[in-house]
């Protein structure tokens, strides 16, 4: 577990936005995502999606990892005590909440010592005020595409609802994120933008990522150049 203060935007030790690839599930592609070197590496814990982890996910493997990728269980709408179980089952990071989860819960996992994200899922509107009881126990919020499944929809939302954000709370952009989009993203300025999630665009089949399309987005968003993209955020 990492510490569960919010995260100062000034706690990046690197330039550039920060990277995680989410729903893995496999040993060998979990083996080969890591050697990439995200910053992230997420598992859903939600049996209703494509890309639960169910019994294959080998908790050794996950303590093995080097300790700078930091590994995030994904919850929907899920107990506290089970976030809590698979937090300490497989060493997970932080705990994404993917779903209503109420502040209480995010207080609860953080007074447990869990590092909460806390995902929004955004359509036509974004209101920030409604993020604000959420602030205090979220070491970071991530922003996806309203859609039929909780998550994972493979669908991008206007980012340009984002151009706004004042809030003291860093956010991972998910959505739809993909190699065609990456380059229309890098070029907008979104205040508290610490990194991007991608997940199903990069995928052969659910929860099987494709490094070599993994590894051409790392290399457009590590390139000096985006290291520009939020000042404000890193
Ligand atoms: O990926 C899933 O199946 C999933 C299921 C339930 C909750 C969250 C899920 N994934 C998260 O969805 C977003 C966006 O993914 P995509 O790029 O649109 O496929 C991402 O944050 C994943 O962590």
């Amino acid at each position: 577990m990492e510490s569960t203060s919010p995260a100062a935007p000034s706690e990046s030790t690197a330039p550039g936005l920060r990277l995680k690839v989410c729903g893995m599930k496999y040993a060998a592609n979990i083996a080969e995502v890591a050697a990439l070197k995200p910053d992230f590496m997420g598992f859903i814990f939600h049996a209703g999606s494509a890309r639960y982890v169910g019994q294959e996910l080998d908790a050794a493997l996950l303590r093995r990892l080097p300790a700078g990728l930091r590994t995030v269980g994904v919850f929907v709408d899920a107990d506290t005590e089970y976030v809590l179980a698979q937090v300490r089952r497989y060493g997970l990071d932080l705990a994404q909440l993917h779903g209503h989860e109420p502040p209480a819960q995010c207080a609860a996992l953080q007074a447990a010592g869990v590092a909460v994200i806390k995902a929004f899922a955004v359509g036509s509107s974004f209101d920030q005020r409604a993020l604000e009881p959420y602030v205090p126990y979220c070491s970071y919020f991530l922003f996806d595409t309203k859609g039929p499944q909780p998550g994972g929809n493979g669908t991008a939302f206007d980012w340009r609802l984002l151009r706004d954000y004042h809030l003291p709370v860093p956010y991972l952009l998910a959505g739809g994120l993909e190699l065609a989009n990456a380059p229309e993203l890098l070029r907008l300025p979104l205040p508290g933008l610490l990194g991007l999630d991608l997940n199903s665009r990069f995928e052969t089949a659910p929860a099987r990522k494709d490094a070599g399309q993994l590894e051409q987005m790392f290399g457009l968003v590590r390139r000096p150049h985006s290291a520009a993209v939020s000042p404000a955020a890193r």
